[in-house]
């Protein structure tokens, strides 16, 4: 996944100044920085809901900042896998089928989306009796780990982490993170964590500091 010399204005204001990035299969990478420095917006450049103004996206060799909104979709669905602070999990279905979800939206049927759901849900810690619960019926760490199943169920090229752990004690976000990095390295993805926490960012292979809409390593 690389980004190029990114440039993004937003309600008057340069969020992005020629922000560059770039993160090979198997590599994690950490943005840090102040708050309001613009790393959520390189983040939604990276999954291609925000066209930047100038600059280039790429994942595999191939620019996709310019397709068409759809097609932007389609490959966000397929090959890149989220993660944000809270899980936002949809409240109405259950664990397992919340994770199922990726698997579903890209037509596997849900008998066979459900099966590849429930190992990764027990990889995270999350137990049969859990599968069928609501999200408001489990706990704050739970709902991160099946939202990190839901994550990696159809083994994305690129992970994009926003403030994975920032709702969580430091016993669940280091398990939440080193999973994340057994998972990504596993399958070979590009995994990017936007975090203010330190120990987080160690963790991964590299960190990046935003600053002036840029980044320096
Ligand atoms: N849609 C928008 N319209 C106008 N300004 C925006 C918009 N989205 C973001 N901004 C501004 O762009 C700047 C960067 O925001 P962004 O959310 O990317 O920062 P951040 O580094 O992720 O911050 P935080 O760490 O607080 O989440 C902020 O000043 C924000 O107010």
């Amino acid at each position: 996944m690389i980004a190029r010399d990114v440039h993004v204005r937003l309600g008057g204001a340069d969020v992005l100044r020629g922000a560059s990035l770039s993160v090979a299969p198997g590599e994690s990478v950490a943005v840090v920085g102040t708050s309001g420095a613009g790393k959520s917006t390189l983040l939604q450049c990276l999954a291609g809901v925000v066209t930047p103004d100038a600059g280039t996206v790429s994942l595999q060799g191939r620019r996709f900042d310019h397709l068409p909104a759809r097609q932007r979709s389609e490959l966000r669905l397929q090959r890149f896998g989220f993660l944000f602070q809270f899980g936002e999990l949809v409240p109405e279905l259950s664990l397992v089928d919340n994770v199922s979800l990726p698997l579903w939206l890209t037509g596997v049927p849900r008998r066979a989306a459900r099966e590849r759901a429930r190992p990764l849900l027990e990889a995270t810690g999350l137990g049969t009796d859990l599968h069928g619960k609501r999200p408001s019926q489990v706990s704050g760490g739970e709902l991160q780990r099946a939202a990190l199943a839901r994550a990696l169920v159809h083994e994305p090229a690129v992970i994009l982490a926003d403030e994975p752990t920032g709702a969580l004690d430091s016993r669940t976000s280091d398990a939440v993170v080193e999973l994340l990095l057994t998972e990504a390295a596993r399958t070979g993805a590009a995994l990017v964590v936007v975090t203010h926490s330190e120990r987080v960012a160690q963790r991964m292979n590299r960190s990046e500091r935003m600053a002036d809409g840029r980044l320096t390593a």
